[in-house]
């Protein structure tokens, strides 16, 4: 992923109709669109389609099987056009191996999620989150996750990685963390999705994030 804005859009609206608006009005503004669940449950993964017309898209799947599982997954999501995927290290080396196998099949990127940006991302991830970033380097993925609302864990987790990997960080605005202090922490991209899309202007709020940031 190309690092201009440093801000990734966390589109978490459910109708095609508002995703499309918002995606067109923040487009000057995100490095990439990251969609999940809320949206693709509603409208199919054909909005993925749609939305790589405007900026590369991140699937947020949070991909957590068995490595056959997690390989059909991947192919699903890299076919319909995005660029990259988030998956969970949890389930092991062998899980995380089939998506970095696909997304090497197919030019893309894994983000493994190290420890989760809300408040019970500490109640099992924090034991595991430096095994699993180290984990993540020694698989080949292309980042990791971790949680703009503790930036100290953000640069936990990037003496574990070193400059290798990225670290995409959510938590911003609406969870309370700053986008400023976590990229000062080592983050290399902030996510933020309600702070934007809930927003009466989308584009100006992603502008005064960008700005936080000295983009
Ligand atoms: O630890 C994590 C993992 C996960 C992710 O990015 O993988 N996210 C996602 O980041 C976005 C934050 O949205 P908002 O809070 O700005 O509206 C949502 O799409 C969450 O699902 C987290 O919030 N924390």
């Amino acid at each position: 992923m190309e690092k201009k804005n440093r801000l990734i859009l966390a589109l978490d609206v459910t109708d095609r109709e508002n995703a499309l608006r918002i995606a067109n009005e923040v487009s000057d503004y995100v490095d990439s669109i990251k969609v999940g669940y809320p949206l693709v449950l509603g409208e199919g993964l054909s909005i993925v389609k749609e939305l790589v017309e405007i900026a590369p898209v991140i699937a947020d799947f949070k991909v957590a099987d068995i490595p056959n599982t997690d390989r059909l997954i991947c192919e699903h999501v890299f076919n319909a056009g995005a660029a990259g995927i988030i998956t969970h290290g949890f389930t092991g080396r062998d899980s995380l191996d089939s998506c970095v196998k696909v997304a090497n099949e197919f030019g893309t990127d894994v983000y493994v999620v190290t420890e989760m940006s809300h408040p019970g991302g500490v109640e099992f991830f924090r034991p595991v989150a430096e095994d699993i970033a180290s984990m993540a380097v020694e698989a080949g993925a292309s980042g990791v996750v971790a949680p703009a609302t503790r930036p100290e864990r953000v640069k936990d987790i990037r003496k574990i990685i070193g400059e290798e990997l990225s670290i995409i960080s959510p938590g911003v605005g609406a969870q309370g963390g700053s986008a400023a202090d976590v990229i000062r922490a080592g983050a290399d991209w902030v996510i933020v999705g309600r702070s934007i899309y809930n927003s009466d202007s989308p584009a100006e709020a992603a502008k005064k994030i960008c700005d936080e940031m000295n983009c």
